[in-house]
């Protein structure tokens, strides 16, 4: 079994795949902290983010490995010299402005996208695509959305920050990811701006038993 989580930026998808893929027992698939691990060690190497083949270079000599647990994903560099834990380090703010950027590129999309379809179901995935063009065949898809200024909210309680600036940026996001982030037609849409955590997995339960 497949369940896809896909929303905008902050929306919670991370938090609801998280308590979804408990509450069944299963992992949840973070799409995005692939994105964002490739981003970092371009930004590290200096490798420009619009340049696919110097990017695929160098995701192809950088032995990364998702750990996708349902208490929250960790990504690794598993050089044999020096084996370093990535997850912190993808979650800073020149992570967050440059992600996109990669994420436009379809050489990098399908790189990304490779190592999903990889992995053995049953899981929740999320992100943007997920119900749309990486898992199409999900038994279950849902949408999250919630107004820019909640999610800035949000934002500003894990990671220190203005909430108009992070408001700004993340509307930002919302642009350029514009063009993956749609709802798949037989997605259920949720916006969560006026429900707590337990609300919105108690709602994809509910959207997932409906399916069984
Ligand atoms: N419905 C909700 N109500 C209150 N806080 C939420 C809700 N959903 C998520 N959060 C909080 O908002 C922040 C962003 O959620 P996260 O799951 O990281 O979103 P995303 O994966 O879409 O970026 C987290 O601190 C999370 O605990
Ligand atoms: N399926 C996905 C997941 C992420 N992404 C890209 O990766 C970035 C980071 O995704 P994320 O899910 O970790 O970001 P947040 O929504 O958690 O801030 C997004 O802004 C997109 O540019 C994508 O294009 N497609």
């Amino acid at each position: 079994m497949i369940v896809t989580i896909d929303g905008v930026a902050a929306s919670g998808k991370s938090s609801v795949a998280s308590g979804v893929a408990s509450a069944l027992s299963i992992p949840y698939v973070s799409s995005g902290l692939l994105y964002r691990a490739a981003t970092l060690l371009a930004l590290e190497a200096g490798t420009s983010l619009s340049d696919a083949p110097a990017l695929l270079s160098l995701l192809g000599a950088a032995p990364l490995r998702l750990e996708p647990l349902a208490g929250g994903n960790r990504i690794y560099l598993d050089t044999p010299d020096c084996p370093r834990e990535l997850t912190a380090d993808a979650h800073t703010s020149a992570v967050d402005a440059g992600v996109s950027a990669l994420a436009q590129l379809p050489q990098l999309r399908e790189w990304v996208n490779a190592r999903l379809r990889a992995l053995t179901p049953p899981f929740v995935a999320e992100g943007r695509d997920m119900g749309t063009a990486v898992f199409p065949q999900a038994r279950a898809k849902f949408f999250l959305v919630a107004s820019p200024r909640v999610r800035a909210l949000r934002r500003v309680k894990e990671r220190v920050g203005d909430v108009e600036a992070v408001e700004q940026a993340l509307i930002a996001r919302d642009e350029q990811d514009q063009l993956q982030s749609h709802p798949a037609a037989d997605a259920q849409i949720i916006d969560t701006s006026d429900l707590d955590l337990a609300g919105v997995i108690a709602a994809v339960m509910a959207g997932v038993q409906e399916r069984a």
